[in-house]
């Protein structure tokens, strides 16, 4: 039997003084898109960002590609999109340079021959072929997104960790970003996603992991459209309910209005 892709057992993460993870399990098998979702502060990106090793659990246990966390993992095969940070961070890299940063990983640390072509055809995938020698100090903060996703597919990884990667992107980039990961989780990759509005990613959703309070409170299928608020305008999710959430921007009883965007969780 093969190993998940992602395995998380009764994760614990502390942050500071916060316990910000509480017994988190998490299972991605391959080729399944799971998209984690819950209100700000529900502890998304510190689960994202222990499971690619740049936060270390206090307890628990993560397995990656079939490996422990730690230098037995094949890095390589796994692509990180951080949240939204800006690419340029001040140093005056062309696009095209910031994308073959993906490529160098381990023990490789000059980039491989090629490199700018396989820089120029994951920036393609993203739309953004002809800024490739333009500095990302230049580019709007939406393109450093998609330079940073990119940055992420130019290793082509077999398992790719987003955390809210279309945050800030406008919507004809949304829907080129979407018909890219088709075309990819068509070919066998396997995605987990941290997402505030499932948006043009819906339908490549399989299962949905909704977090609260560093808890997992649901996991299952994905929200579904509301039948009178199924529209892009009310494409909200409702984490506040363990029940399976729901599309909409007034489900009864639930909230009086969107909770993922801008929502801040407050501690029990
Ligand atoms: N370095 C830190 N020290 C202490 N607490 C932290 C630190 N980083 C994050 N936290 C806290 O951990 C909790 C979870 O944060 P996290 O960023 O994982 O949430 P999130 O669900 O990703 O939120 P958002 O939707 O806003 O990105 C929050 O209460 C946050 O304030």
């Amino acid at each position: 039997m093969t190993a998940p892709a992602i395995d998380v057992r009764d994760l614990h993460v502390h942050l500071g003084a916060s316990h910000v993870l509480r017994g988190v399990d998490l299972r991605v098998d391959h080729g399944e898109v799971v998209a984690l979702l819950g209100a700000n502060g529900s502890g998304k990106s510190t689960l994202v960002r222990t499971v690619v090793g740049v936060l270390e659990p206090t307890r628990g246990e993560v397995d990656l590609l079939g490996h422990r966390l730690g230098d037995d993992v094949p890095w390589q095969r796994v692509g990180y999109v951080p949240q939204r940070v800006s690419a340029a961070a001040g140093v005056p890299s062309t696009a095209a340079e910031v994308v073959a940063s993906g490529l160098l990983h381990g023990r490789r640390l000059a980039l491989p021959r090629g490199w700018r072509r396989l820089a120029r055809e994951a920036l393609e995938q993203v739309g953004l072929a002809d800024r490739a020698g333009q500095a990302t100090g230049q580019l709007s903060g939406g393109q450093q997104q998609r330079v940073l996703i990119a940055r992420a597919l130019v290793r082509k990884p077999e398992l790719l960790v987003l955390d809210e990667p279309v945050a800030g992107v406008d919507r004809p980039s949304q829907e080129a970003f979407a018909a890219t990961m088709a075309r990819l989780v068509d070919d066998g990759l396997t995605v987990l996603v941290v997402l505030h509005e499932l948006g043009e990613l819906a339908g490549l959703i399989s299962r949905a992991v909704v977090l609260r309070h560093g808890q997992v409170v649901h996991d299952g299928a994905p929200p579904r459209p509301h039948a009178e608020h199924g529209s892009r305008e009310h494409e909200h999710v409702h984490p506040h309910t363990s029940e399976v959430p729901v599309v909409g921007a007034h489900d009864v009883g639930l909230s009086d209005g969107p909770l993922l965007t801008g929502e801040q969780e407050a501690r029990p």
